[in-house]
């Protein structure tokens, strides 16, 4: 799981921390000082035999020396070379440009900053910053589903949640995990089957629920996906269940037609929350997607599938990063169990941890 990405990262630490400087610093004597009295000066090593300049300011020197005893310094100009070599090793790995850009300027500012004390770990300390970059370029909200259903349950409101995405992202699989999550939490789903135009799916989306014993409403192959929503929604406010999942059909984010109706779901439904199904896999194309439903309809959430079957794991980076939109759930495998809140922390030990 995200092992190219991974392999890039920690490859990077390396190659930083390799070039921190480990010089020692030495004693060197000072020329006599104005009261005539000889001083002992340190000074690094690359600095004996050369007369400590006129221009420096005594306490500036001073602070200086002191500063390179104490500390071991990275050299950001030195590094650049690398610097430039590792976003297009990042891009490699699925990121898009921008966002690696973007990651290895953050890390830059982070080195700037660093005080690498002598007899510290300087891979752990670079270690660390990288950490601290990936953290804040995933910081993005979460939405917490378990949560909003219960104030809507507690209101007696019905929550009405639209899921969408374009073919084979995982949209069935994601439907069922979510209503399975519910139930476990004590909260009632129902599903509507409104992905009328694919024969098989109303079937497929059956047996999920069947399996894990949530109600759901279909209707014949071609009927109004609109009126499917529609009925699933009287359906639970007639039978006191707290949340409607509503499945639509996939759809090539390119084929207008399929979009209109997905507009026309969205005005005659009016969902609490529009949650778009994202592929890992599909890469960068995943934002291309997102820009589409969010014109179309706007979307509230968005759910990450296939994160663990991602061997690049740059995709899933980009996704995040670049959209902004809230990360409600990553999807983490093929059974009900593996749908997990969006945590930036998580990701990050994922991506720089050790498994
Ligand atoms: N490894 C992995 N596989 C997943 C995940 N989510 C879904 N899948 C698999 O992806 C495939 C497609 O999932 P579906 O749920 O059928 O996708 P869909 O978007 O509903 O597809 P359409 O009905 O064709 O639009 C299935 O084989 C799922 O088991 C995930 O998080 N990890």
């Amino acid at each position: 799981m995200l092992g190219k990405l991974k392999k890039a990262l920690k490859s990077l630490v390396k190659e930083v921390s390799s070039k921190v400087s480990t010089e020692e610093p030495i004693e060197q004597p000072k020329p006599v000082s104005e009261e005539g009295k000889e001083t002992t000066v340190i000074a690094k090593r690359k600095d004996i035999g050369s007369k400590p300049k006129e221009t420096v300011e005594k306490k500036g020197f001073f602070a200086k020396v002191k500063e390179s005893i104490a500390y071991k310094e990275i050299n950001l100009k030195k590094l650049e070379p690398i610097f430039e070599e590792y976003v297009l090793t990042l891009a490699e790995a699925d990121v898009a440009y921008e966002v690696a850009e973007d990651l290895i300027n953050d890390f830059k500012s982070r080195l700037a900053k660093l005080k690498i004390r002598r007899g510290e770990s300087e891979e752990k300390v670079i270690e660390n910053a990288l950490r601290e970059s990936l953290l804040s370029i995933l910081s993005v909200e979460s939405i917490d589903l378990v949560e909003i259903a219960k104030r809507y349950a507690n209101e007696n409101k019905v929550l009405k949640v639209m899921v969408m995405g374009v073919n084979g992202v995982g949209k069935t699989t994601t439907i069922a995990k979510i209503a399975y999550l519910l139930k476990k939490t004590g909260v009632t789903p129902v599903i509507a089957a409104a992905d009328t135009f694919r024969a098989g799916a109303v079937e497929q989306l059956k047996v999920h629920a069947e399996r894990i014993g949530v109600p759901i409403i279909t209707r014949p192959y071609g009927t109004d996906p609109a009126a499917v929503a529609y009925d699933a929604i009287e359906f639970a406010r007639a039978r006191g269940f707290h949340v409607v999942l509503i499945d639509t059909a996939g759809r090539m984010h390119v084929d207008s037609d399929l979009m209109n109706e997905l507009r026309k779901i969205n005005r005659v439904v009016r969902p609490d929350l529009k949650i778009l199904v994202l592929d890992a896999l599909t890469g960068n194309d995943a934002l291309e997607q997102a820009r589409f439903f969010d014109e179309a309809v706007g979307i509230d959430a968005i759910i990450l599938t296939k994160v663990d079957a991602d061997a690049k794991g740059g995709a899933a980076l980009s996704v995040i990063a670049t959209l902004k939109k809230p990360v409600m759930y990553l999807g983490v495998g093929q059974s009900y169990d593996d749908l997990i809140r969006f945590d930036p922390k998580w990701l990050v030990e994922r991506i720089m941890g050790s498994d």
